[in-house]
């Protein structure tokens, strides 16, 4: 887990806030429209776009190539051929489809902490809004045993099997991606002592409810934002997830059967001196509920992050290095603004 563990801590001191019970609510609370602020709002510019991100089959031989033009042009892009199991992914969404279930008083008992990591709760972005999200979430970050214990304290086992043996699938394709992408910025996995013996990586995992809502158009599921990681790896069967794209505004990405959506984080944006770029995205929600999990991987919390100097990736750096914990302190208290204050 490390260093993730610690993002968001900070904006949550001050408030717990606790997820809806969605299924007894019959109109969208005043507290959850979104519609007033009119150029955020989740259905301006919603379409599926003439264009879309790419989709790139990971056993084909140009693969490296389409991927590494797809972080620059889009920052995510669709993967096939990753080699995950199909029926690990649908054993993920039906064991997230059976936790966001269960009854509110339920989930309640494995909440987050005030500053806690894991757990159960809204977006750890809330606290930057004035508006609620249609959202709720569970956190995983290393062993999930001790918040899955309070949701079922005998037939936690089942759940936990499913979660640990995804994250380490997708950590090692994490892996496999990183070492593509780094070849590209010269950079020698084989020096990088936290890739090389895969020790000591910023892991978490987290399982994401958008529960049917009866007014989707004025709501939000999460909120625009970018990932606190160098790379996200995210899986769901329905479509609802939106990305930026400059001069094509907000664009819907169809879901893939069996297919895994990447996202640049902005870890690896930093490190391409902004030539791959951290993709603003969010969620919007629609009247049938819908799951997602976003594997997120970060380096160790003491790395020190400085963009590649070169031809290709520009040989003034744009952004000043940062460890990777501090990146993570100036996200939690600075959000959308992290990256602006690190630019040279
Ligand atoms: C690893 C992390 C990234 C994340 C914060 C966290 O510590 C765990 C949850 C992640 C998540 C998932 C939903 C969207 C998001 C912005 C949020 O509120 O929590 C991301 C965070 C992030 O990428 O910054
Ligand atoms: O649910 C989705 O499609 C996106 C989730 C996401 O952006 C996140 O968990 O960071
Ligand atoms: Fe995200």
């Amino acid at each position: 887990m490390g260093a993730l563990a610690e993002a968001y801590k900070h904006s949550l001191l001050d408030k717990q806030l606790i997820p809806l019970d969605y299924g007894s609510v019959r109109t969208l609370p005043e507290s959850h429209i979104w519609l007033d602020q009119s150029d955020e709002s989740p259905y301006v510019a919603h379409s599926t776009g003439p264009i879309s991100p790419p989709v790139i089959n990971l056993m084909d031989p140009d693969a490296p190539r389409l991927i590494i033009q797809a972080c620059e042009t889009w920052g995510v892009f669709q993967l096939t051929g990753h080699g995950i199991p199909t029926k690990l992914m649908e054993d993920v969404e039906s064991e997230a489809e059976k936790l966001f279930g269960l009854p509110v008083d339920q989930k309640l008992k494995a909440l987050r902490s005030p500053g806690g990591g894991a757990g159960y709760g809204l977006p750890h972005i809330s606290p930057f809004f004035n508006k609620h999200m249609w959202h709720e979430g569970f956190t995983i970050m290393g062993s999930p045993i001790y918040h899955t214990r309070q949701l079922w304290p005998q037939a936690y086992q089942g759940f936990c099997e499913t979660m640990v043996d995804y994250q380490n699938q997708l950590k090692a394709l994490t892996e496999q991606l990183i070492r593509i992408i780094f070849k590209s910025l010269n950079i020698n996995s084989e020096e990088v002592d936290w890739l090389k013996d895969s020790q000591g990586s910023s892991t978490a995992l987290q399982l994401n409810s958008y529960p049917a809502c009866p007014d989707p158009t004025r709501a939000m599921g999460l909120a625009p934002h970018t990932d606190t990681s160098l790379i996200t790896i995210l899986q769901s069967k329905t479509s609802g997830l939106q990305v930026f794209k400059e001069g094509a505004g907000w664009t819907l990405v169809q879901s893939i059967p069996g297919a895994v959506i990447v996202n640049v984080g902005d870890f690896l944006h930093i490190l391409s001196n902004g030539v791959f770029t951290t993709v603003r995205h969010r969620v919007v929600v629609t009247h049938i509920q819908r799951f997602s999990a976003a594997h997120f991987y970060a380096p160790p919390g003491d790395v020190i992050v400085s963009p590649v100097m070169s031809k290709d990736f520009g040989e003034v750096p744009r952004y000043r290095s940062v460890s990777v914990k501090g990146y993570v302190e100036t996200k939690g208290k600075h959000f959308e603004k992290a990256l602006s204050l690190i630019k040279k």
